[in-house]
């Protein structure tokens, strides 16, 4: 029997922006259905390799072969695959300046707006965003103003958006970014749930944020990759210590990973 062709196929890749060198002759391979997390310091070439997923910067085509396929195709109507595709990131929360309902921040998604203007909502769309709701455990909030919203309520909303097309692929881009304890546990708890039906590919700088159901890790240093293996393999004392440049202990507690002493 054919092998399914994996969720992505890339071999040398070399990304430049504003003559930058964002990703440095990186190769990976995901097969579908696993779920990773991308850890590194900042400026390590996160989101340029999200931005690259998602066609919007482009490898350069090197000499010793470059390969860069999605689910086995190179060629992609970008809008195509971008329907692929949940993603959530905290610019995204920045660009809701408006006053609408945590309801209609997820309904907005089937339209890929910010907000609803002149849309028309069918029934299934309600349904399906109710069901949404119900799932995530925020159908208490779904009528109250985004703007009043806690960053953590907030966050779990704008997952509720990402999640009415039912993507094959779920991108937190550093979801945990500015919450508190209370909202971190939610978020987690979220997060697995989803883990359940959905592919997850998490971002982070926060080793917890890598839930149990996450059994890869990829490290990212420079524009490379500087380690990718299971979790147990990628995060030890000598691993973290080196691409974050200080010198960390990781500890494992009940599946999820803490480093402290830094
Ligand atoms: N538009 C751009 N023009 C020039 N350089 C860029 C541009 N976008 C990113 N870079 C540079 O590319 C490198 C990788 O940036 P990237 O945003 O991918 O890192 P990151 O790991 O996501 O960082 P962070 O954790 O801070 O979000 C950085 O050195 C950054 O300054």
């Amino acid at each position: 029997m054919n092998q399914p062709a994996p969720f992505i196929d890339f071999q040398n890749i070399s990304v430049a922006v504003q003559g930058h060198l964002v990703l440095d002759s990186l190769s990976i391979q995901i097969p579908d259905g696993e779920h990773i997390a991308i850890l590194g310091p900042n400026g390590s070439g996160k989101s340029s390799f999200v931005k690259t997923l998602l066609r919007e910067h482009y490898p350069v085509y090197s000499e010793s072969g470059t390969v860069f396929k999605t689910w086995g195709q190179e060629r992609w109507d970008v809008f195509s695959l971008r329907s692929q595709f949940g993603y959530v990131s905290q610019d995204l929360q920045h660009t809701f300046t408006r006053s609408i309902s945590g309801m209609d921040v997820i309904l907005s998604g089937f339209f890929s707006s910010i907000g609803l203007f002149f849309h028309t909502i069918s029934p299934d769309m309600k349904k399906k965003a109710e069901d949404i709701c119900t799932f995530l455990e925020i159908t208490h909030l779904a009528d109250r103003s985004f703007s009043d919203m806690s960053s953590g309520e907030a966050r779990r909303f704008l997952i509720g958006r990402a999640l009415v097309h039912d993507p094959r692929v779920l991108i937190l881009d550093e979801p945990s970014n500015s919450l508190d304890l209370h909202a971190l546990h939610m978020l987690r708890t979220t997060m697995r749930k989803i883990a359940g039906k959905t592919v997850i590919i998490l971002v982070t700088h926060s080793l917890p944020d890598i839930i149990p159901e996450i059994k890869r890790v990829v490290l990212f240093k420079d524009g490379k990759i500087f380690h990718d293996g299971s979790k147990e393999d990628v995060l030890t004392d000598g691993y973290i210590s080196s691409v974050f440049e200080v010198q960390v202990k990781i500890h494992n507690e009940d599946g999820f990973f803490y480093a402290t002493g830094y």
